[in-house]
């Protein structure tokens, strides 16, 4: 039997939440979260001159309806489990132990899950990358990971996060540099970056591995670049953030559903791409947004080709390079 993105209503979440007075990990439940449809403010570029027409649409592209059934009142209970990855904004873990509505899953309909844990002080970037889930809900499972939902909860004075002060992001800046993709920030969003007392999770499909420094063969790099050209038919573009590290296979471990085609190229992908709190939502027309990302995946291949050649973590310049491979 099917079970939809949108089947789950609440999370009992153990293993995150920790007692300040027994230090004992306590279960959580966190309610769905809905972002409003304007949560991402579009950018919208003006069509100055007709020179510009070939890269530029008059509006940008409206979301395509919801091809979901109406929202489920599934339970889910779980266990966060192994830590599997972190970066700026959150923290990510396997989730064990799962139950729905209190017994466990087909494993036909429900595959592996991660639990995506925004940082305290990042909560509005977690928002805005569950908005982009719902903006390209059409890719999930064919080029982006599936989305169960957003999920919050308000922590007591008495709970803390152990993961927060266990995994420390690298750099520490207070400032959620998400926002700044927003032309006009939107008040809710405001309001999220005053908090830190708040329990925010993404749960997700647990995708495969990373994509591994080293040569990648032409297949592979086709196959990726699919996945950025996928987004751009929905406006949506993320060459912002092109990193190996946002490029996971499609799952294969057992229990897994299957990937779907591409709903544009109708290519089955073996990679997906996460990560999507710096995306936009912009007014390009595909040749823009492709000469957009098409460099962005040149210099990626580039860097994890010297990556695996050197062992070298590249620092990513600032600069750009882009034109066609
Ligand atoms: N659905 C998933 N399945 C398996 N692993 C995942 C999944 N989502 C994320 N990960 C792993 O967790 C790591 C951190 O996730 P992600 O890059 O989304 O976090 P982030 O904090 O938004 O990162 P960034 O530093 O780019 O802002 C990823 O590099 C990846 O290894």
């Amino acid at each position: 039997m099917a079970f939809p993105q949108n089947a789950i209503n609440s999370v009992t979440l153990g293993g995150i939440v920790q007692d300040t007075a027994t230090h004992q990990f306590v279960p959580v439940a966190l309610h769905r979260m809905t972002a409003p449809l304007d949560l991402v403010s579009p950018q919208f570029d003006p069509l100055v001159r007709p020179s510009l027409a070939p890269f530029l649409l008059e509006s940008v592209p409206e979301r395509l309806p919801s091809r979901l059934p109406p929202p489920g009142m599934a339970q889910l209970h779980c266990h966060a489990g192994k830590f599997i990855g972190d970066g700026h904004s959150s923290i990510v873990f396997a989730l064990n132990d799962v139950k729905l509505d209190g017994t466990p899953p087909d494993e036909r309909s429900v595959p592996r899950l991660v639990v995506k844990i925004a940082r305290s002080n990042r909560l509005a970037a977690l928002a805005r990358e569950a908005w982009f889930y719902d903006e390209m809900e059409c890719l999930q499972g064919s080029s982006i990971a599936r989305c169960y939902g957003w999920f919050e909860v308000d922590l007591s004075s008495n709970q803390i996060v152990p993961a927060w002060r266990d995994h420390p992001a690298e750099e520490s800046g207070d400032y959620d540099h998400a926002l700044d993709h927003d032309a006009t920030v939107h008040p809710d969003q405001l309001k999220r970056t005053a908090r830190r007392d708040i329990l925010s999770v993404l749960v997700l499909e647990r995708l495969g591995d990373k994509l591994p420094p080293g040569r990648h063969s032409r297949t592979v790099r086709k196959d990726i670049v699919g996945l950025y050209e996928d987004a751009s038919h929905l406006g949506v573009g993320i060459a912002q953030d092109v990193r190996r590290h946002n490029i996971l296979e499609a799952p294969h471990e057992q229990p897994c559903l299957p990937s779907l085609a591409s709903p544009f190229s109708s290519r089955t992908h073996s990679w997906r791409l996460v990560d999507f709190e710096f995306g936009l939502k912009i007014n390009y027309t595909l040749a823009q947004f492709k000469r957009s990302y098409k460099g962005h995946v040149r210099r990626m291949f580039r860097d994890t080709e010297e990556e695996g050649a050197g062992n070298i973590m590249y620092i990513y310049p600032e600069s750009e390079d882009s034109g066609s491979e």
